[in-house]
């Protein structure tokens, strides 16, 4: 159930919490929110019924969360979450085992409603709950991520299938779940392709990006973030980043891809900014029968062919990933730089300036290059050699 429609609104007494998600965009712009927060009475969260309206939850504490620290850009960061907020977002962390800051699961898997009910899961008929500066491309960027995440829905099922068929020693059905699995890959790319027509990458690398950031190993927030109420020690969390989708996890733990120490640690981490059920699902994949010994073991040409092309399927989505953040964070930055880009005209008013801190040591740098590289890499090293 990673995608399962969810409730829109939260119940009653929560109010004054959907009153300020509905108008952060403006909020921010306008540099209230914080007072804003600093007026909101602290709720309890004992009214909140099943994991539907925990998630819902998560995903309007966590917006309002990023916004309150990111208002006024790096260089006005704050050391403190108010207790009004911080209380209520660690005890709704705590019953759906998710960090206390945005995650993957939030900014997409729970921020997307049908625009018209009986129309389909097409980017027109869809909309975000809960949003953050950046309007169109803010939204083409959630969106256009919750696509890729559909296009893989087909990829997890023949994972399943998969795992059945290797069990049951049924080959024609192994057969038919992998050659499933390199199609839903190749969909996958097909749909991060939209990038391009929904997300304007200067709004991105300006606007956008700033709102994701988290309070570990940042320079903007060297110390963390102490929740005001929780506990005086300030605690450190990674931002949002499609590295916590359960996604290329669970394909990789199929595929048998090993990645370097360095990469695997990192990815390893993002592990824990998914929802514990997603989690248990990469693990169990983990602890099955190994799909690659079972097709060396085989023999079977066919099966070797399909294995492989899952496997060159997967390392072409990360090829076409590294073009994307090329261009949405390197050529980006490089305008933003040269005064070419104006984000402004396009984004509407906005108090974030562009990351300088973060761009040294966060997103922007190279390492970032070859950390995408050598995870692209080592997933080609993944096949079967003839
Ligand atoms: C404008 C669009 C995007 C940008 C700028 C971008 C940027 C990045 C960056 C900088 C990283 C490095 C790790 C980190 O900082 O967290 C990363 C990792 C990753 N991203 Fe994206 N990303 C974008 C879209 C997507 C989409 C739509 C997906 C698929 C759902 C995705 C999947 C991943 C994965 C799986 C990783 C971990 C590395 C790997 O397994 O290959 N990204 N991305």
């Amino acid at each position: 159930g990673s995608m399962s429609p969810c409730p829109t609104e939260l119940p009653e007494p929560y109010g004054p919490w959907m009153e300020i998600a509905h108008d952060l965009p403006q909020l921010i712009a306008n540099h209230r929110l914080r007072s804003q927060v600093h007026q909101m009475p602290q709720l309890s969260t004992r009214h909140l019924r099943g994991r539907e309206e925990l998630h819902l939850a998560h995903l309007v504490l966590s917006f309002i969360t990023m916004g309150y620290l990111w208002q006024e850009g790096e260089e006005g960061t704050v050391k403190v979450l108010p207790q009004n907020l911080a209380v209520p977002f660690w005890e709704v962390s705590q019953a759906l085992g998710l960090p206390p800051i945005l995650s993957h699961t939030d900014f997409v898997l729970a921020n997307w409603r049908r625009k018209n009910p009986n129309r389909p899961l097409e980017i027109e008929n869809l909309d975000t709950i809960i949003s953050l500066p950046g309007g169109d491309s803010l939204r083409g960027f959630i969106l256009v991520t919750l696509l890729v995440e559909k296009a893989a829905v087909p990829g997890i099922k023949a994972i399943i299938q998969a795992i059945r068929a290797i069990l049951r020693l049924d080959e024609e059905t192994l057969h038919k779940a992998l050659q499933e699995l390199a199609e839903a890959i190749g969909d996958m790319s097909k749909a991060l392709k939209r990038m391009h027509d929904y997300v304007d990458p200067a709004v991105f690398y300006a606007v956008i990006r700033i709102f994701l950031s988290g309070w570990k190993d940042n320079p903007a927030m060297p110390d963390g973030l102490i929740y005001e109420g929780v506990s005086d020690e300030p605690m450190a969390y990674s931002g949002g980043s499609a590295a916590q989708s359960t996604i290329l996890h669970a394909f990789d733990e199929l595929l048998g891809i090993r990645h370097s120490e360095e990469s695997t640690a990192f990815l390893h981490r993002m592990r824990d900014y998914m929802p514990p059920p997603h989690r248990a699902f990469v693990e169990e994949i983990r602890c099955a029968p190994s799909l690659k010994q079972h097709v060396l073991s085989s023999g079977d040409a066919r099966l070797c062919t399909a294995f492989n092309r899952c496997v060159s399927a997967l390392a072409d989505f990360r090829s076409y990933h590294i073009t994307i953040v090329t261009k949405y964070i390197t050529v980006a930055a490089a305008k933003a730089k040269a005064g070419q880009a104006d984000p402004g005209d396009r984004a509407g008013p906005s108090a974030v300036k562009p990351l300088s801190a973060l761009e040294a040591k966060g997103t922007g740098g190279s390492h970032i290059f070859s950390f995408l590289k050598s995870v692209r890499d080592t997933t080609r090293e993944g096949m079967i050699s003839a």
